[in-house]
């Protein structure tokens, strides 16, 4: 079985990455929040580890130290962060889901990083609008993470492209939505074809955005990294 919605169709060359690659080098507390998640009715919209894995080096490439989530769910992409930015990074972490960040969290404080962590339990686009509207915050993070409702992901872009620094990096989850943006309409399911239109609308303004250099992974879900340029 796949454990999340994947663009891969091979699930056995996903198993092999999975096994050789990802779940040996993965921390004993993001695996054990990985397994509570599994139990959670929407367990699979918990981050790819292999998505985890892509994470973690882009953040050690950065030396990212002050970062942002939006969209935490059980906080699997959360600890990676956390694990992976220094003692004294920290990363603002949104959600209104309180009850399903209660999941993840007695593994994040076993793994001793909550101290890190500054999770605020409200739709995100109050709280950058409210991050930005202290001059100081403008341009000061080194990268952001975006898996959250897809309705907002330019919101989230517009004001993410002034947050982060120059030269920091934004990513963007789910941007292939299954595969859909590649099938015709006709063939994609009722249920996906909102967020397949979004993503659609999505993918085609950033790849227009030449704030941005970008890169378009068929990994997990679908990913888009952003640098920003200027
Ligand atoms: C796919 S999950 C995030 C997965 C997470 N990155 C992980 O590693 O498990 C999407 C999350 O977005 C949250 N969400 C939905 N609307 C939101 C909003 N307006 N602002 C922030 N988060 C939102 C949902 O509550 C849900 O927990
Ligand atoms: O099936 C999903 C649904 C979401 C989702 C739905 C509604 C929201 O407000 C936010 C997120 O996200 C998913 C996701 O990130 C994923 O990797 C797989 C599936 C889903």
């Amino acid at each position: 079985m796949f454990p999340n919605p994947v663009i891969l169709q091979s699930e056995g060359l996903l198993k092999y990455i999975l096994e050789t690659g990802v779940y040996p080098r993965e921390a004993e507390t993001l695996k054990e929040l990985r397994n509570a998640t599994a139990k959670h009715p929407l367990g699979f919209m918990g981050t790819a580890p292999d998505v985890g894995q892509l994470i973690a080096m882009l953040l050690k490439m950065l030396n990212a130290k002050k970062t942002i989530e939006v969209g935490v769910f059980t906080g699997y992409s959360l600890l990676l962060t956390a694990l992976t930015i220094p003692h004294d990074g920290k990363i603002i972490a949104m959600d209104p889901d309180r009850k399903a960040y209660e999941i993840g969290l007695p593994f994040i404080r076993k793994a001793g990083v909550e101290h890190k962590i500054d999770f605020i339990e409200s739709p995100a686009l109050p709280v950058l609008d409210k991050l930005l509207e202290d001059g100081e915050n403008e341009g000061s993070f080194d990268f952001g993470f975006v898996d959250a409702d897809k309705n907002n992901y330019w919101n989230y872009h517009e004001r993410l492209m002034r947050l982060v620094k120059i030269g920091g990096v934004v990513v963007y989850d789910n941007t292939l939505w299954g595969g859909s943006v590649a099938l015709a309409e006709e063939r994609v399911s009722e249920a996906k074809r909102e967020w397949r239109r979004l993503s659609l609308a999505f993918n085609e303004a950033i790849s227009k955005d030449s704030r941005l250099q970008i890169a378009f992974l068929s990994i997990g879900d679908g990913l888009i990294i952003c640098t920003r340029l200027r």
